[in-house]
């Protein structure tokens, strides 16, 4: 039995198409074609509309370590919707369990350097983010577009580059079977050479989001 808040490699492997990366230490699946392409389009002209400078957590004092844009999408947009039903269709995980979805924009030389979805549990930012709906569980990211140079992500551990795709779903639980977390889940967006990289990040927390 899972928790509200969990999803498992089992439910996500009985999903026709998911691939599981052959990598014993990191629970790491894609799924092609996961949207479709207009739900993609849409999404971008949301990123598009509303974008800010990216932050990080723990700041570690590279300025350059996220030069992406972030968006705060809009969750009764109906495009949001229709993405946040598809996620829960996939992953059977509470939606009170989900950070709202957000949009990175990621344009030429942009890169998200190496780092954890995970908050660092000793890390100054701890309480701050972590003190209501305790650590983040499963990241599900979504290509919106295809990159005609660069900005794939990285997982070292894995030897594993993800090649953004229009549409594409990447999905990983940032923790152990033990529950704690998993150095493992290290990755890098990487920087973008040709092109305007967009994706959606959801993430979700052991706890309900207030
Ligand atoms: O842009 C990417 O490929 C990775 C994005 C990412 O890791 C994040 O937003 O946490
Ligand atoms: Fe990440």
């Amino acid at each position: 039995m899972t928790n509200p808040g969990e999803s498992s490699a089992q439910i996500l492997a009985r999903h026709p198409g998911i691939q599981r990366a052959p990598f014993p230490g990191l629970e790491l699946f894609q799924l092609k074609r996961f949207l479709p392409p207009a739900l993609c389009a849409e999404l971008i002209e949301l990123i598009d509309a509303n974008r800010r400078p990216s932050t990080i957590a723990d700041a570690n004092g590279d300025a350059l370590f996220r030069t992406s844009e972030t968006c705060d999408l809009d969750p009764v947009h109906p495009a949001v919707r229709n993405l946040e039903d598809r996620l829960f269709a996939l992953n059977g995980i509470d939606p009170a369990h989900g950070e709202p979805v957000q949009g990175q924009r990621y344009a030429v030389g942009q890169e998200f350097k190496a780092h954890t979805d995970y908050f660092d549990p000793g890390g100054i930012d701890w309480d701050r983010y972590c003190s209501v709906a305790g650590q983040r569980t499963w990241t599900f990211m979504v290509y919106l577009n295809d990159l005609e140079a660069g900005g794939g992500t990285r997982f070292n551990a894995a030897r594993k580059i993800i090649q953004p795709e229009t549409g594409k779903l990447l999905a990983w639980n940032n923790r152990q079977p033990d529950g704690t977390v998993n150095p493992a889940t290290l990755h890098h967006g990487m920087k973008v050479r040709r092109g305007v990289k967009y994706i959606i990040t959801k993430w979700y927390r052991e706890k309900a989001w207030a």
